[in-house]
């Protein structure tokens, strides 16, 4: 982990590797030899996406002469995180391979990173920049900590498969990326108001992301690899901007802390992405800024725009609004020191989140 820094000086922790196109889980033996890795590595999985691409990464070691071990994790709680950090030890394992969507990838960076071990992400959605950021998010019964942790040393990003994973999950990778919008427009406020370190260059090309994504959403489609081609490039591109940073601020400010308070108050939350995208709208409105433009923008994508579309009653979206700025208290945001009811239910009504 970056050790800790003083005022003038900067550590951006980026992956090395970065590899995006059609079929490019082969390469996964040449992007291990050229981090010059070695011959023991532990393949995280989900138990459904170890069918999908953790057996193929498996083959493909096997035969190139490597030792590889496997372990399917289920959520991504600190139990998890335990667990693979027994069996790379027990195994000596030299480096992790996270194969699968955000829950695997994040147990197996977060155990990459205790472990002081290399790690490399391979996911098999593009539902969210975790694919890609020194972040990992850790579920503790109803509680979501996001904790700092190591970058990928490479990202493997195999658009044919991410293009035959269910489109849901790039809609939801999109809103994720949508949301940088608020994220940035957050971080200029507590630069303005607190005196925050803020980066122009990060806030810079994470606004651009948020951008690109935005003009593209006429060319996003399901089953396509040029559509996965334009949000992977995306993601990676939001990720760089949170490594430059040494922060996930520029891409993650009042629509995530919403969308966090969400999974703790929502019975069954949706997908983060879904939930990032419907926050975005009402802090839009929040800013003052064009939020219809956002929500018109996440229609096209058939991404959620209400509590029903995520599949929420509206008093979970109201309760989320009110806990919202509780949620990282030393992040200052629009939503300042919290919305009173009649506010919350204000934005949410007029951006018709709720009806
Ligand atoms: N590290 C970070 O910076 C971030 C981490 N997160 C965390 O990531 C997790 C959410 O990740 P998600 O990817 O949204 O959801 P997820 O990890 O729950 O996966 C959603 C579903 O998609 C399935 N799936 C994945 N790839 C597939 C494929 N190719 N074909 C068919 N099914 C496939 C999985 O089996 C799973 O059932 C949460 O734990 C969240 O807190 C969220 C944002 C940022
Ligand atoms: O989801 C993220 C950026 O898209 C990471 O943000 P958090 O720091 O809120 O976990
Ligand atoms: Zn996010």
């Amino acid at each position: 982990m970056i050790p800790p820094r003083e005022e003038n000086s900067k550590w951006m922790q980026l992956p090395r590797d970065i590899v995006i196109g059609h079929g490019v889980i082969r390469e996964v033996k040449n992007v291990c030899d050229d981090l010059k890795l070695g011959n023991n590595p532990l393949i995280v999985t989900g138990t459904h996406t170890k069918n999908i691409a953790g057996d193929i990464v498996y083959d493909i070691l096997a035969d190139a002469g490597v030792d590889p071990s496997v372990i399917t994790v289920e959520s991504a709680t600190a139990e998890g995180v335990r667990r693979v950090e027994e069996v790379a030890l027990y195994n000596n394992s030299n480096y992790l391979l996270g194969v699968g969507s955000g829950k695997s990838i994040d147990v197996a960076k977060l155990a990459a990173t205790e472990l002081d071990l290399p790690f490399i992400s391979v996911p098999t959605a593009a539902s969210h920049d975790g694919i890609v950021s020194s972040r990992a998010s850790i579920h503790d019964g109803k509680r979501v900590t996001s904790v700092e942790a190591n970058a990928p040393m490479a990202v493997i990003a195999d658009t044919e498969v991410i293009a035959n994973a269910p489109y849901r999950l790039l809609a939801a990778g999109c809103a994720d990326i949508i949301s940088n919008y608020t994220a940035v427009s957050d971080w200029e406020l507590a630069y303005r108001l607190r005196n925050e370190p803020f980066s122009e260059y990060a806030a810079a090309l994470s606004r651009m992301t948020a951008k690109i994504v935005l003009d593209s959403v006429d060319s996003i489609k399901p089953e396509l690899e040029s559509s996965v081609r334009i949000v992977v490039k995306a993601l990676v591109s939001s990720g760089v901007a949170m490594s430059i940073a040494a922060s996930s601020r520029p891409a993650s400010g009042s629509e995530h802390m919403f969308s966090h308070a969400l999974d703790m108050v929502a019975p069954k939350p949706a997908l983060h992405g879904e939930q990032c995208g419907v926050g975005t709208i009402m802090m839009m409105y929040l800013h003052g800024g064009d939020w219809e433009r956002i929500r018109n923008g996440l229609k096209k994508l058939h991404a959620p725009t209400t509590a029903a579309e995520l599949g929420i009653e509206d008093k979970y979206i109201l309760e989320a609004l009110l806990l919202a700025h509780t949620i990282r208290p030393e992040r200052y945001t629009i939503l300042g020191s919290g919305l009173t009811p009649e506010a919350a239910e204000r934005v949410a009504k007029i951006t018709k989140v709720i009806e």
